[in-house]
């Protein structure tokens, strides 16, 4: 089991009822509705869902280097890259409908409706034409997890997770220096909340499933990189 309880508290509040950690909750209505809106793209008589050869999950916590790490492996291998976090800046500078919603949410720390989210990570995998999909930083929670199962129709075929202590996460967060309105003391303080009690289920439901490859995320990018590379290559991913 994936916890830092003792690592995290000088970082997170002491009650764990804080509403940073109360997500909405969707019923199977919401889910059935939102399915109909978006329907499995076809081309040349294949269905999207068919054409999706490879997909990786790259999961970690804030500033665990996942975005760094991604980069390598979309040279080396040749993945899509989609970053949801990306996608959902992308959203607000776009000021589309939900960006204020948005906004908020990430500058409490807190986590974006999966409708959204998916709705973003569902309309570049339909429109690339890559087969093999780097998805960084979703599933954050349970929910996510099981939505994106039910629509797109498909499961990771491996999960990264970068691990790193807590105090080094903080220190490269606070070192970004990208202007992200979500570099800060407090809102870390909330995002390493969300991502115990949130995301740490849904890493662990990967390792009871055989598919998580941990890896050791302190070192330099390039030592970091030499424990992802023999992952990839092992399921025979190429170029
Ligand atoms: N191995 C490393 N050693 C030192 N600094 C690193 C390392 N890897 C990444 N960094 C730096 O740490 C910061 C966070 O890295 P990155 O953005 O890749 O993390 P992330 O997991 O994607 O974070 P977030 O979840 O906030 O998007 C960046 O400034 C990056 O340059
Ligand atoms: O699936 C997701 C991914 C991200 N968010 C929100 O965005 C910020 C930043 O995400 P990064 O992956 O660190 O770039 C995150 O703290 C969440 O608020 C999300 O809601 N759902
Ligand atoms: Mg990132």
């Amino acid at each position: 089991m994936w916890r830092r309880v003792s690592s995290l508290t000088q970082f997170v509040s002491p009650t764990k009822s804080s509403s940073i950690l109360n997500q909405p909750a969707y019923t199977l209505k919401i889910w059935e509705s939102f399915t109909t809106q978006f329907p499995n793209l076809e081309k040349g008589g294949i269905s999207f869902k068919d054409r999706i050869s490879f997909i990786t999950f790259v999961l970690g916590g804030p500033g665990s280097g996942k975005g760094t790490q991604c980069e390598k492996i979309v040279e080396t291998f040749g993945f899509k890259h989609l970053s949801a976090g990306d996608l959902l800046r992308r959203e607000i500078a776009s000021k589309s409908e939900y960006g204020s919603m948005i906004l908020n949410t990430i500058k409490d720390g807190r986590i974006v409706p999966s409708e959204v989210t998916i709705k973003l990570i569902q309309k570049e995998m339909e429109s690339s034409d890559n087969k093999k999909f780097l998805i960084d930083g979703f599933p954050r929670c349970e929910e996510n997890r099981i939505a994106f199962e039910q629509i797109i129709g498909a499961e990771p075929n491996i999960v990264l997770f970068f691990d790193c202590p807590v105090e080094e996460m903080v220190k490269r967060l606070l070192n970004r220096n990208q202007g992200r309105v979500d570099d800060n003391m407090d809102t870390i303080k909330k995002r390493l909340e969300v991502f115990e009690e949130l995301n740490l289920p849904v890493v662990n439901y990967y390792a009871e499933k055989g598919k998580l490859h941990k890896i050791c995320a302190l070192g330099t990018e390039d030592e970091i990189f030499e424990q992802v590379w023999p992952v990839f290559a092992a399921c025979k991913v190429i170029q």
